[in-house]
């Protein structure tokens, strides 16, 4: 093979864009990354999909995929470690943190060329695509530090304060094969394909040690304005979704509600925070059938415009009292407690049994604290949200995701010294 036809490396791709500009680097290596339907006016840092240029180091004193802006797609993969020792499981975490910091940075998990006798070292969807904005979460499930009793990793004493298993709720439809996991990783990207790319190679450098137990994917479409700002993204029942959310850029907010930090306990999760997953059937059908009158009176919200019962703008504060008793809003807005959401909305095909569809929302949050923050609203919204006769609840899990990766360490070090 000539050098020329070498496939080359996506960093080595940016490289030479940054060098020559994307059209001298992409004729000189054959590929094509823009479509005959892109102008010259597009900016060269995204294409016609709004798939970009942006990256997200896997290192830093947090995890990115936590306050970083949600990204259009996500691979949100749980599993289980079958791993027989505190050693192995090191290993993997190790072995994941690399394979990890490479795919941010927009470079392939290893070579594709070594030994044509043995499979490559990266699977090579990537080749050619924008690094997308990727970002790599991983935290630990209660089951890591115990697991019936048996402390399989030495790391039982070492159990999180703030992560809590979430208690049966009213209407609960759990499927046990979708809820759990020892270890999870969620991964986010502009680009589907850089997003499962991610998941599929974590998980091929992790066979033997640990096996995939359940798996979601999930898309948001972020609308803009006329004048090119983001606007709040919208769920498959047509309403913004995240109007109320914390902004992740008020630090103090972060650190009230969001980062384990000040003197919380365990001092190995100093930084990081722990993350709720709930898959969220939305019953698409009923609701369609539904007025709009009923549609807002469920949420306290006014569909086109997002503003709360009473008032006239997206962010204008709501006030309970216009907003109906049992109003998703109404029940989920407690003053001085917050958590971070950030979901993303499924379509996973039909319900063999009824043959409607099964969408909704893979509803994640981070909070500083499950029991505090997150369980009390839960139960609150699972006794009375009037939103609970459109949804069914069918997965669950939680898990503690550590402080960020310093370069040459590897993710969750600190819970091992
Ligand atoms: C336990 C926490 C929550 C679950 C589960 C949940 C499910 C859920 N939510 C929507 C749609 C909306 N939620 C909105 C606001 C909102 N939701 C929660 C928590 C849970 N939601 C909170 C804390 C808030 C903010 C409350 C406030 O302080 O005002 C809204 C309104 C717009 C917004 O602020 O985002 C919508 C719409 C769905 C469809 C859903 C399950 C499928
Ligand atoms: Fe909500």
């Amino acid at each position: 093979m000539g050098k020329l036809d070498q496939p080359i490396s996506r960093r080595e791709m940016f490289k030479m864009a940054a060098a020559t500009g994307f059209g001298a680097a992409l004729g000189l290596s054959g590929m094509r990354l823009f479509s005959s339907l892109e102008t010259a006016s597009m900016t060269r840092s995204e294409n016609q999909f709004g798939r970009t240029n942006k990256v997200y180091s896997f290192y830093g004193s947090h995890q990115a995929g936590i306050d970083t802006p949600a990204q259009g797609h996500m691979v949100f993969a749980a599993f289980d470690v079958t791993a027989e020792s505190r050693k192995e499981l090191q290993d993997l975490l190790r072995t994941w943190s690399e394979a990890a910091a490479r795919m941010c940075a927009g470079k392939q998990v290893g070579d594709h060329l070594t030994n044509r006798k043995l499979p490559p070292e990266d699977t090579g969807e990537s080749v050619g695509l924008f690094p997308s904005g990727l970002s790599i979460t991983i935290g630990f499930g209660p089951t890591l530090f115990n697991r019936d009793g048996m402390d399989r990793f030495g790391l039982a004493e070492r159990y999180p304060t703030g992560l809590a298993e979430i208690p049966a709720m009213p209407g609960d439809a759990l499927q046990p094969e979708r809820s759990g996991g020892d270890i999870c990783i969620q991964a986010c990207a502009d680009d589907p394909q850089i997003a499962f790319y991610a998941v599929r190679n974590l998980v091929r450098v992790s066979r033997g040690v640990a096996a995939v137990r359940w798996l979601q994917q999930g898309f948001l479409s972020t609308p803009q304005n006329q004048k090119g700002v983001a606007e709040t993204p919208r769920n498959l029942f047509g309403f913004k979704d995240g109007t109320a959310n914390i902004d992740t850029g008020n630090s103090q907010l972060m650190n009230q509600f969001v980062w384990v930090n000040g003197s919380d306990q365990p001092a190995w999760m100093q930084g990081g925070t722990y993350l709720v997953a709930r898959r969220i059937r939305m019953l698409i059908e009923v609701w369609d059938r539904s007025s709009l009158d009923e549609q807002e009176s469920t949420f306290g919200r006014t569909k086109l415009s997002g503003a709360g019962f009473g008032m006239k703008n997206e962010f204008d504060p709501v006030n309970p009292n216009f907003l109906p008793e049992n109003s998703h809003v109404r029940l989920a807005h407690v003053e001085g407690t917050k958590i971070l959401r950030r979901g993303y909305s499924y379509v996973d095909g039909i319900d063999p049994k009824t043959g409607q569809l099964d969408a909704g929302l893979f509803f994640i949050s981070f909070q500083r604290n499950i029991s505090e923050q997150f369980i009390p609203l839960l139960r609150r919204l699972a006794a009375h949200d009037a939103l609970n006769e459109y949804t069914l609840h069918t997965s669950s899990a939680v898990f503690a995701c550590p402080p960020g990766v310093r370069e040459d360490g590897y993710i969750g070090e600190t819970l091992f010294v």
